[in-house]
């Protein structure tokens, strides 16, 4: 980025960041380094490898020109190190991996990391575009966050329910219904056989319902499905609000009467995050964490943040459900780059993987895992290819998929639970249960008119559009 080449380090003026140390092709990543895959597109007559040194420059220690004060710190130590410079085939895309110090990071703070990796690099001109693609975060950083308040092991525990993945459903229409219509509508869905009901995004504090009024009949709903049923049930209550007072007045009364499930949403912040997650840890409710706004800059697929690095950041933070994509429904999510979410919020200990978009292998360090959340234009109809995409240890939702059926809700609720049950019968004895599933539905709607009236209305329902979003297969990274 300048014609300075080669002037000495210390020389006022512009250097390249390559030059001042930020390219180190020789650098062995220690086991504490925090790891990043940035992929990038540079200008026109930029150096590959000169862009990748900005990118380690500008995200931790480094300015336009030489400044002097570097002098005054251990800089060689604090400064990232761009390692590793891949071309990505096909493309003038290049895939730059960077190592920073654990020393440059405080510690449990998503805020502090994400200040230095996300600041001000994005902008930077020398850049036609940039995406952090993955983190890799040591079990040495991983161990100074609380993590998931009480994951998935313990939400099991919690709820009493086994060895199928969990249902719910997104209370539609998403705005405009009174306190006690919407507790109506919560009550037949949980009666009817889901395990949750939920606020969608845009359901807080209203002049049509108000938060305090919605809680009151949601949780008279809530308690009369679990005695009608003899299973635990909840709602999410979302706590989302305009300041953190807010926030915590909502989730101790949440609390208060017996919820044992709050939920916020990604665009109060992380440092929001991180606190209600301490809070939910400390009084024993179960966290949900719905993703408002990621795609804003998740989907792009040459310049942002990637969902699994988002996704990577939220199980630091400490919530214990967050939304990962269907595969099958309305929204983006390719299969390979939805199981590399998945894997993120579950897996405890992996290797890099490309297939499915892992640059890195990841030591969890026994934090618990985070129930993903399969939500957005799905039903029971494609009950067997969920289950065969995203396991069982995952909450799959039916908005739409629950209150638009013909028969009514609890119907809509009772044909999501029976599709569920008899995939996950067919497969614990051992049948092919992906390709029969169709024939399993059906055989089990001869008894439930409510499935044959989800599998007639829905049949033929799928959303075929290119991903935005895909996995480049390339090398994986040879440390
Ligand atoms: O309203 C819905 C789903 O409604 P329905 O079930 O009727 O389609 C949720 O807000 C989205 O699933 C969120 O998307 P994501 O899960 O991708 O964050
Ligand atoms: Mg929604």
């Amino acid at each position: 980025m300048t014609t300075e080449e080669n002037k000495n380090r210390w020389a006022a003026g512009v250097t390249p960041y390559s030059k001042m140390g930020y390219w180190q092709p020789d650098y062995q990543p220690k086991d504490t380094d925090i790891l990043c895959a940035f992929r990038f597109v540079p200008q026109e007559g930029v150096d590959p490898e000169e862009a990748a040194a900005a990118v380690a420059g500008e995200s931790s220690t480094a300015t336009w020109t030489v400044v002097w004060t570097d002098r005054l710190t251990a800089h060689e130590h604090y400064q990232a190190k761009a390692y590793r410079v891949v071309p990505v085939p096909g493309t003038d895309q290049y895939i730059a991996y960077i190592a920073y110090d654990l020393d440059l990071f405080e510690e449990g703070s998503i805020a502090n990391l994400t200040a230095s990796i996300i600041g001000n690099v994005f902008g930077f001109k020398a850049l036609k575009s940039l995406r952090l693609e993955d983190m890799r975060i040591p079990p040495h950083y991983v161990k100074t966050f609380q993590g998931p308040a009480h994951g998935i092991v313990m939400e099991r525990e919690y709820l009493n329910k086994y060895g199928r993945p969990l249902l719910g459903a997104t209370v539609k229409p998403k705005l405009g219904l009174s306190a006690r219509n919407y507790a109506r509508v919560v009550y037949e869905a949980l009666r009817g056989g889901l395990d949750f009901t939920k606020d969608d995004e845009n359901i807080n504090s209203q002049p049509f319902m108000r938060w305090r009024d919605r809680y009151l009949f949601v949780m008279e709903a809530v308690n009369k499905a679990t005695a009608d049923t003899g299973e635990i049930k909840g709602h999410y209550l979302n706590v989302t609000a305009a300041t953190m007072e807010d926030i915590y007045e909502r989730a101790d009364f949440a609390k208060q009467i017996g919820s044992p499930i709050i939920m916020i949403d990604l665009i109060v912040g992380y440092t929001a995050i991180q606190s209600i997650a301490k809070w939910a840890r400390k009084n024993g409710v179960l966290l949900h964490l719905h993703r408002a706004g990621h795609s804003t800059y998740t989907r792009q697929k040459t310049h942002g943040v990637s969902f699994r690095v988002i996704a990577k950041w939220m199980r630091l933070a400490g919530v214990d459900h967050i939304h990962a994509g269907t595969v099958l429904g309305k929204l983006e999510g390719d299969p390979r780059t939805t199981a590399g979410y998945y894997q993120t919020l579950r897996g405890m200990k992996y290797d890099a993987d490309p297939t499915i978009g892992l640059y890195f292998e990841q030591d969890w360090a026994s934090l618990p895992g985070v129930m993903p959340v399969a939500s957005g234009g799905i039903h029971a109809g494609q009950m067997h290819q969920l289950i065969d995409l995203l396991g069982e240890d995952v909450v799959l939702q039916f908005g739409g998929g629950t209150f638009g059926h013909p028969h009514g809700i609890a119907a809509g609720a009772a044909a999501n639970r029976i599709a569920c049950e008899a995939i996950i019968q067919a497969r614990n004895e051992g049948r092919d249960y992906v390709n029969e599933g169709p024939e399993i539905l059906a055989e089990a709607a001869k008894w439930s008119p409510a499935l044959r009236a989800a599998l007639d209305t829905w049949k033929d329902v799928t959303f075929n559009f290119e991903s935005t979003d895909t996995p480049d297969v390339l090398p994986t990274p040879s440390f």
